[in-house]
């Protein structure tokens, strides 16, 4: 893969994550929305991903793009998603393919299937034994307007891939907390993503050869409604943490010295 690699929402939970564990693998070129408080170890723009001039300026000489700038929020409103998540994935893919990138990386999210966590079968799916699951062959059902937007960005890069060839990863992130997994609440721990396993999962969306991916992004936690097993063979992911073997009580103990 040439590089740099653009990231977008780089001084983000994800960002951070990544570049925790991946600074010195690559070149990066960072896209941050606002400028930083401490001068970055990275070279970096400032700019929206709505704006097309600074888009097409960021993706001059890139390799591969990792987006994950957006509204992240599960509640956000229509007009938000529609500006920064959906409108600004479209200007996104359009710079990334004008400049004949290779490779996109789209984080995406839990929330484009959300609707399939039905009544009948929670809060049985979140838990150990239950062997329902989510393996990304699914349509989307998105059970809000920020759900809708992930899907839409799925799609947006069906189309790009298609097209115009640019290999996409789509990476259906759970949920990103650092150091431990979310603590009294199953359906976190049953999609809880780890810093580390965080990065693996981008490195592994960087380096593997695909045309067109649907992938779960947590790690490989006891509790799981989410398969892993695409991300295992399309990006030979291997997830090192697992939700079950935090004691929620011992880490309260600790959080709380
Ligand atoms: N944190 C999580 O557990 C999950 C995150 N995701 C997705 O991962 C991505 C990153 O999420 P987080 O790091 O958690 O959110 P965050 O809010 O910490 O980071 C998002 C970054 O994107 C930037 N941004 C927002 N709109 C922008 C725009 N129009 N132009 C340029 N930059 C913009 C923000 O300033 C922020 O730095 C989002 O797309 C989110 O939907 C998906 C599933 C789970
Ligand atoms: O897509 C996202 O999902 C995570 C997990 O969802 P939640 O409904 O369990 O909070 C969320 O924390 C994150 O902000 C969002 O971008």
């Amino acid at each position: 893969m040439d590089e740099p690699v653009l990231l977008t929402g780089a001084g983000g939970r994800v960002g951070q994550a990544v570049l925790e564990g991946l600074a010195d693998e690559y070149e990066w070129q960072l896209l941050l929305h606002s400028p930083p408080d401490e001068e970055p170890d990275h070279e970096y723009r400032i700019g929206d991903v709505t704006d097309e001039e600074i888009v097409a300026e960021a993706m001059d000489g890139v390799g591969a793009v990792i987006h994950l700038a957006g509204d992240p929020r599960p509640s956000a409103p229509w007009p938000s998603v529609l500006s920064n998540n959906i409108d600004g994935t479209e200007k996104m893919y359009e710079a990334a393919v004008e400049a004949g990138v290779e490779k996109f990386v789209f984080a995406s999210s839990n929330h484009a299937v959300g609707a399939y966590e039905t009544d009948e079968r929670t809060p049985e799916m979140y838990r150990e034994g239950d062997d329902y699951r989510l393996d990304g062959t699914e349509f989307p059902r998105p059970g809000n307007h920020y759900g809708v937007s992930k899907a839409a960005g799925e799609v947006l890069g069906r189309y790009y891939h298609d097209e115009h060839g640019i290999s996409v990863c789509n990476v259906r992130i759970g949920n990103l907390t650092r150091g431990h997994p979310p603590i009294d609440y199953e359906r976190g721990q049953a999609m809880w993503l780890s810093y580390p396993d965080c990065a693996r999962i981008h490195r592994c969306a960087l380096e593997a050869d695909y045309d067109f991916e649907i992938v779960y992004g947590i790690s490989d936690n006891d509790r799981k409604y989410y398969s892993l097993e695409r991300a295992k063979e399309a990006l030979g992911y291997d997830p090192q943490d697992n939700s079950a073997e935090w004691d929620a009580d011992e880490h309260v103990a600790d959080y709380e010295r």
